[in-house]
């Protein structure tokens, strides 16, 4: 059902278009084996008219299967061209925690098995509707011919569906704990990414790794996806073997107990047997259905639903940046990670801070103190689970958080570098980005042209310049640096304190610097010192203030 809701959404009038001429395609393949038994029937060839109603049929299923297959073919494949849009905007629209929680390997398994699963089937439905369409059609032909003969085959259909709907759920479930795998597959094709040089360097670790994590999860996902397919199999064949019975009743058993003429006893029969080839198509069709809508119900359980398009967040404010402000308030704000398998969760707060434009201000602490995720507090990626911020006396909440995120630009420790300087639409943008680049000592290596970067192949330490460069370009009212100067040489760590953050400084921002550099924390105005999630030492240069 949510794969035909997502059909619809695509275009309903389309759907209706394409169902049409399915339902036209399959009547006329119908009504040809209507007129193939009317002459059987007959035994003597065909009048002119019934020539001419044939030829007539054949032109009508000709058009009506291509109209209704090229109909269905652009709406699925818009479907899928929506489906990937949507998803992409839902994840960019999600709260940064709950991606947090799905994690990267989560959301690459949606992104590539969870949309290849729902988009192949959703290539497959046109095929489907017409094959319903085309045994519908068949169902009304055999009504006509004898209601009693009917209903009994309404019967054994029935006995059929009941038959089926018992293992398809068993099989369903089967696919799910496979789908479960797959998050854990995908997990192990992370590390084998990112943990290449780990893994090169020390041999047995690499087959450990191998064989008791990538195998063994692999194996479990082949094991749960046979089973699955295997009920499936079985299912199929069981009906198969249904079918033929109803029509072994239907030749030898029905004609002792009821007298059916003969015309229409070889008219059920072949229309039965012509209906076995679209059934046949559907029921092979299920198995992928199935795993479309174990994959739909994965998206729709970690939050992603797909049923509502995400819309951009209009701006209850102008979007031009608030150049001038006042204060920037946090009250009693805190935020949980519940840890399961930790005995304590950490609890970052109540915070309570106040930022004034053109401040230097150091957020110090030891690992783990809560120093980042103060940060992501700060900037608006996190929603404080209780407490409130202030920017001037504008309450933030979930109407201008995408606004107030627009206040920062930042550089995080897991910083991303984007090959192309993105929605920065200044006309001399190349201009300025080369300015920067000479004032970073990186226009040796890194040439702009038209906003295009000529690579991002570069050292830690000049890939984090570029990202400052992104920030400087941004032009921003709040500045946060997370450990920016950490992967810096001594001598770009010196030009960084003290050039770059007074530059910043005389320009009128206010710049949070999280760093374990306390040769520099004199640079600071003030300073947030933090200790197991909470703020203990604030002000630290009060005298010097
Ligand atoms: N994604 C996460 N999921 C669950 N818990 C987390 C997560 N990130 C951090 N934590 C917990 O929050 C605590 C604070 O983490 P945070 O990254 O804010 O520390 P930090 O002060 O920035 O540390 P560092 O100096 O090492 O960067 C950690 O001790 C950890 O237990």
């Amino acid at each position: 059902m949510n794969l035909i809701r997502l059909l619809l959404r695509t275009s309903t009038a389309f759907l209706s278009l394409a169902v049409l001429a399915g339902i036209l395609s399959g009547a006329a393949a119908a009504g040809i084996i209507a007129l193939i038994n009317i002459t059987l029937s007959q035994n003597q060839p065909l009048g002119t008219t019934l020539v001419w109603s044939f030829v007539g049929l054949c032109l009508l299923r000709l058009i009506a299967n291509f109209v209704s297959q090229v109909l269905l073919i652009h709406l699925s494949q818009k479907a899928v061209l929506d489906l990937r849009m949507v998803l992409s905007r839902r994840i960019l629209a999600s709260p940064l925690r709950q991606l947090e929680k799905i994690g990267a390997h989560g959301l690459l398994a949606i992104l590539t098995e969870d949309i290849q699963a729902i988009s192949s089937t959703a290539f497959t439905i046109p095929f489907l509707c017409i094959n319903i369409a085309i045994v519908i059609a068949c169902l009304i032909y055999l009504c006509y011919l004898s209601k009693i003969i009917f209903l009994i085959g309404i019967g054994f259909m029935f006995l059929g569906i009941l038959s089926y709907s018992v293992p398809m759920k068993k099989a369903m479930y089967f696919f799910k704990l496979a789908r479960e795998q797959e998050d854990r597959l995908f997990k192990h094709f992370r590390s084998i990414i990112q943990g290449t040089k780990e893994l090169k360097l020390h041999r047995q670790r690499r087959q450990a790794f191998l064989r008791e994590d990538v195998y063994a999860t692999a194996l479990t996902y082949r094991r749960y996806n046979v089973v699955g397919m295997s009920i499936f199999a079985a299912t199929s064949s069981w009906g198969q073997v249904l079918f033929f019975i109803s029509i072994g009743l239907l030749l030898f058993i029905l004609p002792i107990i009821y007298k059916i003429p003969a015309a229409t006893l070889s008219a059920y029969t072949l229309t039965t047997i012509y209906l076995i080839s679209p059934l046949e198509y559907i029921m092979s069709m299920m198995p992928n259905i199935t795993k479309a809508l174990v994959a739909l119900n994965k998206v729709e359980s970690l939050g992603l639903s797909l049923a509502d398009e995400v819309n951009e967040v209009n701006f209850n404010y102008s979007i031009n940046l608030d150049k001038e402000w006042n204060y920037l308030e946090l009250n009693n704000v805190t935020h949980t990670y519940y840890q399961e398998r930790e005995e304590k969760n950490f609890i970052l707060g109540p915070i309570n801070l106040k930022f004034q434009p053109g401040e230097i201000v150091f957020i110090v602490g030891g690992n783990g103190s809560g120093k980042s995720t103060l940060a992501k507090l700060i900037t608006g990626l996190y929603i404080p689970e209780t407490g409130k911020i202030y920017l001037d006396n504008r309450l933030i909440n979930n109407k201008n958080i995408e606004w107030y995120r627009q206040q920062f630009s930042a550089v995080f420790s897991d910083f991303y570098l984007f090959e192309r300087l993105l929605g920065l639409d200044s006309n001399e943008l190349d201009i300025q980005t080369q300015k920067y680049l000479v004032q970073l000592q990186l226009d040796h290596k890194v040439t702009v042209k038209n906003g295009v970067l000529s690579t991002t192949d570069l050292s830690q330490g000049q890939r984090k310049r570029l990202a400052l460069i992104t920030t400087y370009l941004e032009d921003r009212p709040i500045y946060l640096f997370d450990e920016w100067a950490s992967d810096q040489d001594p001598i770009f760590k010196e030009i960084f304190y003290t050039q770059l953050l007074p530059e910043l400084k005389n320009r009128g921002k206010t710049i949070l610097v999280i760093s374990h550099d306390d040769k520099y924390f004199h640079i600071a105005d003030w300073l947030i010192k933090m200790e197991y999630g909470k703020v203990k030492v604030e002000n630290l240069f009060s005298q010097k203030i």
